[in-house]
């Protein structure tokens, strides 16, 4: 079921939440709505549902108008971050509840139930009630009542966004071999850039109430269409003007040609990878490096040690001027990279 949101526009009060924003969303696929909090993403999310009118502007859900149908009439399936069970009733029942009220045979509902435990791994839970769940089970349990009703689209505001790293990591990997196996047309909201690059077929960017971009991850990462979309996929930094990424330069302790000169002044190991600060020979803010450990060790790079830089011939780069990171448009950890660009 592809899904096409024409032309829509939201405010709320003066505020312009969506401004004229298409977005065509691609049967059986797995899209992500990425973007920095506010930018405007569950707003679209929730028009796509239902749960929210646009001012101006069309859904289209495989091919018909659904612009004025009721959100319960429109097929979909919804999860959002912090979903609410009812605390009363079992796993199963949970899962079975969109079928019982939809007043299906009790034998239909019990095997639909099982095959969905069975999917999302919760079998040996279904008696349990949800308190009894962790929170990465419950989040799986939520996907399950989801899918009870064979939604013709699945749409999930930020699903795992309650949970630690390591359970995150967990259900998207697990999320993306779901869709895999059910290839239900999935539209999910994140502002974390890694899961929409690892688990996406799909990615929309939406900035300030706008589509940046809309790309294959691969598309995205190697030919981002403006700074915004380059700094906001992963870290950059500045060289000569230019905005790249930390690891697209080639260091060097010797003059390299085209290279530019400057000196470590900050030598950082973060896991597998070196992180460097190099102050430039005159003026400009320092810029950043990422080297791998061997590499690093290979050059005998130290603070203090001259070197030479020079941007990886092919890699992205985009002129460094007309980035704008207005406030919090920028995730917290890639600031203090992204300010060298400003
Ligand atoms: N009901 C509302 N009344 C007033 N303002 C709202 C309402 N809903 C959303 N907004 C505003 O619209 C903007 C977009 O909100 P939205 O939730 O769509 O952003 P988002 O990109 O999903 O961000 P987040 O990742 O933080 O959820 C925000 O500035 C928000 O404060």
């Amino acid at each position: 079921m592809s899904i096409r949101a024409s032309r829509i526009s939201r405010r709320f009060g003066d505020f312009v939440a969506l401004n004229d924003v298409s977005v065509d969303i691609p049967s059986g696929g797995l899209t992500a709505l990425l973007g920095p909090s506010g930018g405007g993403k569950s707003t679209l999310l929730r028009i796509i549902a239902g749960l929210e009118e646009a001012d101006s502007g069309t859904v289209e859900i495989n091919g018909q108008d659904a612009t004025r149908l009721p959100a319960q009439r429109r097929n979909v399936g919804f999860v959002f971050q912090h979903y609410a069970a009812f605390r009363h009733l079992t796993v199963a029942g949970n899962v079975g509840f969109g079928l019982k009220i939809r007043r299906r045979p009790k034998a239909e509902i019990a095997a639909r139930v099982e095959e969905l435990l069975a999917l999302v791994h919760l079998s040996p839970f279904a008696d349990r009630l949800p308190a009894q769940l962790s929170g990465g089970q419950r989040q799986r349990m939520a996907l399950a009542r989801a899918l009870a009703i064979e939604p013709a689209v699945l749409l999930l505001d930020e699903p795992f966004g309650a949970l630690d790293a390591q359970v995150r990591k967990e259900l998207r990997d697990w999320l993306r071999r779901l869709h895999d196996e059910v290839h239900v047309t999935t539209v999910f909201v994140t502002h974390d850039q890694e899961e929409a690059l690892e688990i996406a077929d799909q990615i929309v960017v939406i900035n300030n109430g706008s589509v940046e971009q809309v790309g294959t991850p691969d598309e995205l990462y190697d030919r981002p269409a403006n700074p915004f979309v380059m700094s906001f996929l992963g870290p950059v930094t500045t060289l000569a003007g230019r905005l790249v990424r930390p690891h697209d330069l080639e260091l060097a302790t010797a003059p390299l040609d085209s290279g530019v000169p400057g000196r470590v002044v900050r030598y950082t190991r973060v896991g597998f990878e070196v992180r460097l600060e190099v102050d430039i020979t005159g003026p400009g803010e320092p810029v950043t490096v990422f080297l791998t450990r061997a590499e690093a060790a290979a050059h005998r790079v130290e603070t203090g040690t001259d070197v030479w830089l020079r941007h990886v011939p092919g890699a992205p780069d985009l002129p460094a001027t007309g980035l704008t990171m207005g406030g919090a448009a920028v995730p917290e950890r890639e600031l203090d990279l992204a300010v060298t660009a400003s």
